[in-house]
């Protein structure tokens, strides 16, 4: 039985709190479903959304969330590629045109009017999420729902910003930021044969991006990044940045080696000086990542499958969202925070 109504966790001011209301489920329209949400991980993006920080703002009143796992419960008309009970996660990328230039060459993630999930429509932090059926993740059954959330955005992300860095295996890449992103862009990383610096401002976060395998760490509030991996490998032939701040994507910039590529996932607002006599010569290649296509996504959901990459994870309750923010943003985190919504066993094919 689905319920007329559902929990969830409602911004409806930029810098207020959220608050655990009761909203209404909604029925799905055509080509979309209903997902019953069993996991959703929480993004340093839902961060944004719920600072209003960035130049494009969220729609309000907002339900954040964007690594929603659950079971699909209802399908509306037209819904072809997907069954009730299948286990599937509502990803950043809800929706998109499917004709566009874009759509139609494999990179719907530039779409022109694409629906963000926890951004432009409502996302994952509640009992119930509306998905369009065409854009999901598919899982199979049977899976660890909390350790898998994390896939759906900070997996995903990180995968498609590796391949965006043109690293091959046997290549140094870096890795700026080791948080939700980051502590998944490292066994990524070694998954892909690469070998991996990481750089970071905690050292706990390097103690963790140790032990899942890279090889150099650096603390760049205890020394210039750039300077420390040229020395010890000439240079990085990619770096990804994911940290939520401007001089980490400054730092990121001098340790390529030449003819490198870094990739840029973080965030933050604002932007980083691009040295033009550097860059010309040196052949560097700078490049923005925005999460990654239903194919990236599948291959992403693969490595997680098959055991090469796991989710260092914190379950919490969806009363906690508010602590969980305030932790993020002293970057107190380590891997992912996951709300634990419901229990997998409590849904019952009707
Ligand atoms: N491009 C995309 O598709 C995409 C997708 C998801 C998230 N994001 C963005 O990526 C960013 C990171 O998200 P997250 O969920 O991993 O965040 P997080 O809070 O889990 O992790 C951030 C990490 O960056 C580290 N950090 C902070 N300042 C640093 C600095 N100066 N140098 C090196 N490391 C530093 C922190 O210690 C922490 O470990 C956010 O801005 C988020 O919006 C982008
Ligand atoms: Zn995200
Ligand atoms: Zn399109």
């Amino acid at each position: 039985m689905i319920p007329k109504t559902m929990k969830a966790a409602v911004i409806r001011e930029f810098g207020q709190p959220l608050q655990i209301e009761e909203m209404p489920v909604k029925e799905p329209g055509e080509n979309q479903i209903l997902v019953k949400v069993i996991a959703c991980g929480v993004c340093h993006t839902d961060l944004h959304a719920v600072t209003g920080d960035w130049p494009v703002q969220p729609k309000m009143p907002l339900i954040p969330g964007h690594e929603a796992l659950g079971y699909v419960v209802a399908l509306g008309r037209g819904v072809k590629n997907v069954h009730e009970g299948d286990v599937v996660g509502v990803p950043w990328l809800y929706s998109a045109c499917g004709g566009c230039e874009f759509c139609i060459t494999g990179w719907e993630t530039l779409c022109d009017t694409q629906q963000n999930g926890g951004y432009s429509v409502d996302g994952g932090f509640a009992e119930y999420v509306i998905a369009d059926s065409r854009y999901i993740a598919h899982f199979p059954p049977n899976i660890n729902f909390t350790q898998m959330a994390p896939i759906i955005c900070a997996g995903v992300t990180v995968y498609k910003g590796l391949k965006e860095t043109e690293a091959k295996p046997g290549e140094w890449v870096a890795i700026s930021g080791i948080g939700g992103l980051g502590h998944l862009a490292v066994q990524y990383a070694k998954a892909m044969g690469l070998h991996v610096a990481a750089i970071d401002i905690s050292d706990d976060k390097l103690a963790l991006a140790k032990r899942l395998g890279a090889e150099l760490v650096v603390n760049a509030k205890e020394q210039d990044p750039g300077e420390f991996l040229k020395k010890q490998t000439g240079g990085m032939h990619g770096v990804l940045v994911t940290a939520p701040s401007p001089i980490a994507f400054k730092q990121g910039l001098s340790a390529l080696r030449r003819k490198g590529t870094i990739a840029l996932n973080g965030l933050p607002k604002g932007s980083f000086d691009l040295p033009i006599f550097e860059t010309v010569l040196n052949r560097y290649t700078v490049r923005g990542s925005i999460v990654g296509t239903r194919k990236d996504m599948q291959e992403a959901i693969e490595f997680a499958l098959d055991g090469k990459v796991k989710a260092t994870v914190h379950p919490t309750k969806l009363e906690d969202i508010n602590a969980v923010f305030d932790e993020m943003k002293k970057g107190e985190i380590e891997g992912r925070v996951v709300l634990e919504i419901a229990k997998p066993e409590h849904y019952h094919r009707s």
